[in-house]
């Protein structure tokens, strides 16, 4: 995305977009990041030749990283819905309990968590050839800058991150991950450095644009582009769900850990406390299950039927594990009923208009626990991201949660990237509420009522 951002100015113009779709060869599911990384330079190429570019940032989801040696990526970064991961959990766990491991990095248990991948790559033999890890966003800054890197917001959702914003090193040293693994830390509005010279002749950049450091957990990035008001939780809905409220200090008492949430941090050291929903993953992977049947079907088509689908249709949990990488949605849909002696949903209009209200009850769940556990009232729920498009989801939102849902913007990631990085420039000043008041004066949020 390409911004133009002025104290009361903030346009986004979509450069380019492009599939990301995981890759199976037979030793897992890996990130084509190469595509990935060429796709975006080619497109900030192109884009320079429009208007001179003065920044550059990248912003991702969490967890995967790339393990490189003397500057070299050693192996294609995996994904963190390969099935590894379950092997991961196994190894930490021999370890430490859960329940001390939250004391100590407050993250919640989910297998995608980095340091689970680090430990089957230890078991491997990987890290033995590495000297050193890189997430994603920090990868690419390397790439486009030389510098090695990692940006805190993404670093607190590795689990190798104390609750003081320090690396773990004690628990680096039970698990047996080298600590000189991890390069320095650095905070968002951080200058990583300028294109290097053979980035810049190889994609036909002009200018001399500097990279940044943002929020580069793009859940952190959203969460800077939500115009929270006090009372206000979050959802940043893409693939993923995060539903959320943005706290001073972790919450990391035993019901916390209990129900499973998070403590993520965000941009300007606050920290996000929340909960990972299934997302908008349950709907593309129903949709993938159905195309590969022969039966594909629009996602306009599809929120149209479900709109219209007035029967009762039952809820599943979406935050049950077993939607993480089902082969096929809809049947793991159908199991979670028929395992509890519910007759499932049939057809694509009810199992459809299902999701929806599974994942709006969920949220409203979510939210009982935030208000339960943080003590905070939530008197509205921010939706943003591409899932704040769904009309039907954010009314059923608004339904179960009992509170306004207001929608939009829905580009915050790249919104919120844009703003740390503008303020980094000095062509924005002030704190987050300011930011976020921008983002209110340009983005009015769709108002949906309980
Ligand atoms: C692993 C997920 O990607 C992560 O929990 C989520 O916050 C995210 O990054 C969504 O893009």
């Amino acid at each position: 995305m390409v911004g133009r951002v002025g104290p009361e100015e903030l346009e986004l113009t979509e450069a380019a977009r492009f599939p990301n779709r995981p890759v199976m060869v037979n030793d897992g599911l890996h990130w084509s990041v190469l595509t990935l990384f060429s796709e975006a330079l080619e497109a900030i190429a192109a884009a320079s030749h429009e208007a001179e570019i003065s920044g550059i940032a990248v912003d991702s989801w969490a967890v995967d990283y790339g393990l490189l040696r003397q500057g070299s990526l050693l192996s294609v970064p995996y994904s963190y819905r390969d099935s590894r991961t379950e092997r991961g959990l196994e190894l930490v766990d021999a370890v430490i309990s859960q329940p001390e491991l939250y004391a100590r990095c407050g993250l919640q248990r989910m297998p995608f968590t980095t340091i689970n991948q680090l430990s089957v790559d230890r078991e491997r033999g990987m890290l033995e050839l590495a000297d050193t890890m890189l997430m994603l966003p920090d990868l690419f800054n390397y790439w486009m800058t030389g510098r090695q890197a990692i940006e805190r917001t993404n670093a607190t959702t590795t689990g190798m991150m104390r609750l003081d914003g320090s690396w773990d090193l004690e628990l680096l040293e039970m698990l047996g991950i080298e600590p000189s693994l991890l390069p320095p830390l650095i905070d968002s509005g951080t200058v990583v450095g300028p294109l290097l010279p053979g980035v810049r002749e190889h994609f036909g950049v002009h200018g001399d644009p500097q990279v940044y450091a943002v929020g580069s957990h793009d859940t952190a990035s959203a969460v800077v582009a939500a115009p929270l008001a006090s009372g206000a939780a979050f959802i940043s809905s893409g693939t993923w769900s995060l539903v959320g409220v943005e706290t001073a200090h972790p919450i990391t008492c035993a019901d916390a850990e209990r129900a499973n949430f998070t403590n993520e941090g965000g941009v300007d050291g606050r920290n996000r406390f929340m909960k990972n929903v299934m997302g908008m993953w349950l709907l593309s992977e129903s949709k993938r299950a159905w195309e590969a049947e022969g039966e594909g079907i629009e996602l306009t088509e599809l929120l149209r039927a479900a709109a219209e689908h007035d029967a009762e249709v039952p809820v599943f949990d979406a935050t049950d594990e077993i939607f993480y990488a089902p082969a096929d949605m809809p049947a793991a849909i159908r199991g979670w009923f028929a395992a509890r002696g519910i007759r499932p949903p049939e057809g694509k209009a009810a199992i459809t208009r299902c999701i929806l209200e599974s994942l709006a009850d969920a949220y409203a769940r979510a939210i009982a626990d935030i208000e339960r556990i943080s003590g905070q009232r939530i008197t509205q729920v921010n939706v943003v991201g591409g899932g704040s498009r769904n009309s039907l989801l954010c009314r059923l939102t608004a339904r179960r949660t009992g509170v306004p849902v207001y929608a939009g913007p829905v580009e915050a990631s790249a919104i919120g990237n844009l703003l740390v990085q503008a303020r980094a420039a000095g062509v924005l000043s002030g704190s987050l509420a300011d930011l976020r008041d921008l983002v209110s004066r340009v983005y009015k949020p769709q108002r949906y009522d309980p």
